[in-house]
């Protein structure tokens, strides 16, 4: 086989504006590949109906609020089976790693990879890469099949095992290329994709007929193109355990303060949700919104006015929240995680102290603060149902778009359909809540929280950071109708 082409994007232009940003295929840069017909053709299941099968000119739009005179804009390739695919069954060996921190829902990510490949493919030869993308040169393999799967996805974590660090790209591919794999499933957030990238890239380069599978996982839904990612509704209800918990706390006692630390390392998604489906919360700080603590407007004149009020209040605060404050008071310790990622200081335990002094020592006003950080247990949890559906869509797409020969990609859904999205598109931004978008201002209204903002540090926000369209697009509420 020969190797042919480079790896550009694949732009496709059409009439009135339309651009199909295309993934990657196997026959890119391989000549001579053979194909068969798609055994889901014979399946009870998927026979009966021509439909089930994606057109190959099916796309997905990636704009969805569109003015009369719009250009038709960019599209995704459309996920799903293909009629025709690029491996026979007993050619595939597949194999999937975890990267990164926890999420609710990787184990029923693994499962159906496992049983997508075993029960619509006929494949069998599916192994767990042990612990990350380490584990692809220094750990052992687990063999998957769909019986040892059978009932993982009512666990929490990971059965394979996840780690930071550990990134050696070219023993990797050796890994992949050693081992005979033709299919790498890689499940993990930003930095796993930009690793996922690269092995694709050093893969291509070396010719070898391997697709490249990325699974968007993060938490804190901090992915961007997607809708949202697995293990985020989960979150945001185990989140109400928390609150509910510092709600209570906080009304049996005069002047009760519950303060609850959520996850959200650059983007307050579980905060934002959580406390909008509470109702209960009467602050919510996140890294997209600063706020300052003395003062007018600030953050202890609105406490003591909430307890006025009502004589207890609940706070929910993004573990990224404030950082340029903590920054100010602490020293700054700069650290990193083994993956790079900038260690955090602990904001929940200093915004606690912070109100503890201030209404201690510096104010008449006594209060009884309850902190509660629930992040560990509410990541460590398994996929609630919703979630559990939504990573067998991901992982049966996933499955098809390997077996069709589409290679360097990830998976998700956009405006609700599943698509085929080029690994640039994920790791070149980062989704984070967009403050100047009516989202925000529904929580704004929900808590009667201080904007700590005035309307002109809003417009300089709203240039700085965002394009002029996104007020018109919503995006903070990508995955609703609203
Ligand atoms: N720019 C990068 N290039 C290659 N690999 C990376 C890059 N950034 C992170 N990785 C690798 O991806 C894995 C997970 O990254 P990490 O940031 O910890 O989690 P997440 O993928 O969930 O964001 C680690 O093994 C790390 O070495
Ligand atoms: O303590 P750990 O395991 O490094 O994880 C903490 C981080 O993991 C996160 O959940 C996100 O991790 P990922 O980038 O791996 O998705 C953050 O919210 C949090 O800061
Ligand atoms: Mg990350």
């Amino acid at each position: 086989m020969g190797v042919s082409g480079d790896a550009k994007m694949k732009i496709d232009k059409g009439d009135s504006g339309y651009v199909l940003e295309d993934v990657p295929h196997l026959s890119d840069y391989l000549s001579d590949l053979t194909t068969y017909p798609n055994p889901l053709q014979i399946n009870p299941a998927y026979s009966v109906v021509r439909q089930y099968f994606v057109n190959e000119g099916d796309t997905v739009t990636q704009k969805i609020v569109v003015h009369k005179d719009s250009p038709r804009g960019a599209h995704l390739r459309r996920a799903g089976p293909r009629q025709k695919v690029y491996f026979d069954s007993d050619e595939v060996h597949a194999c999937i790693v975890t990267c990164g921190g926890l999420c609710p829902g990787l184990n029923t990510v693994i499962r159906e990879i496992v049983c997508g490949l075993y029960h619509m493919y006929g494949v069998n030869k599916v192994l767990g890469i042990d612990g990350g993308y380490s584990g692809f040169y220094s750990r052992n393999t687990v063999d998957l099949t769909p019986r040892v799967v059978n009932d993982i996805h009512k666990r929490g974590g990971t059965i394979i095992g996840t780690s930071r660090g550990g990134h050696d790209t070219s023993k990797i591919v050796d890994s992949i290329h050693d081992r005979g794999i033709n299919q790498v499933y890689i499940i993990g957030g930003d930095g796993t994709q930009k690793g996922a990238s690269v092995i694709y890239e050093e893969v291509r380069r070396r010719g070898l007929k391997a697709s490249v599978i990325g699974i968007p996982k993060t938490i804190d839904n901090d992915i961007p193109v997607i809708d949202r990612s697995f293990g985020f509704d989960t979150a945001v209800e185990e989140a109400q355990r928390a609150i509910n918990a510092a709600h209570v706390e906080a009304e049996s006692i005069e002047n009760g303060i519950g303060v609850v630390k959520l996850m959200g390392r650059y983007s307050g998604f579980i905060a934002m949700y959580a406390t909008l489906a509470s109702r209960d919360v009467d602050c919510c700080l996140i890294p997209e919104s600063p706020f300052y603590l003395e003062g007018r407007g600030g953050l202890f004149e609105y406490i003591e006015k909430r307890l006025k009020e009502n004589g207890h209040m609940v706070i929910v605060i993004a573990e990224g929240a404030g950082q340029d404050l903590l920054s100010e008071s602490l020293q700054s310790v700069n650290q990193q995680d083994a993956s790079g990622n900038k260690l955090l200081n602990d904001v929940g335990l200093w915004i606690c102290q912070r109100i503890k002094d201030h209404f201690g020592r510096q104010h008449k006003m006594s209060i009884n603060l309850k902190y509660i950080d629930p992040t560990y247990m509410i990541r460590a949890i398994p996929s609630n149902a919703a979630d559990n559906v939504y990573c067998t869509l991901l992982a049966q797409s996933a499955v098809h778009g390997a077996m069709a020969g589409f290679t360097g990609f990830v998976v998700g859904p956009v405006n609700g359909r599943h698509s085929y999205i080029p690994f640039n598109h994920i790791t070149e931004k980062q989704n984070n809540v967009v403050i100047t978008d009516r989202m925000w201002a529904r929580l704004l209204s929900s808590t009667n929280q201080p904007s700590f903002m005035n309307p002109k540090d809003v417009s300089e926000v709203q240039k700085e950071e965002q394009p002029p369209t996104q007020l018109l697009e919503g995006e903070n509420c990508k995955d609703s109708s609203f």
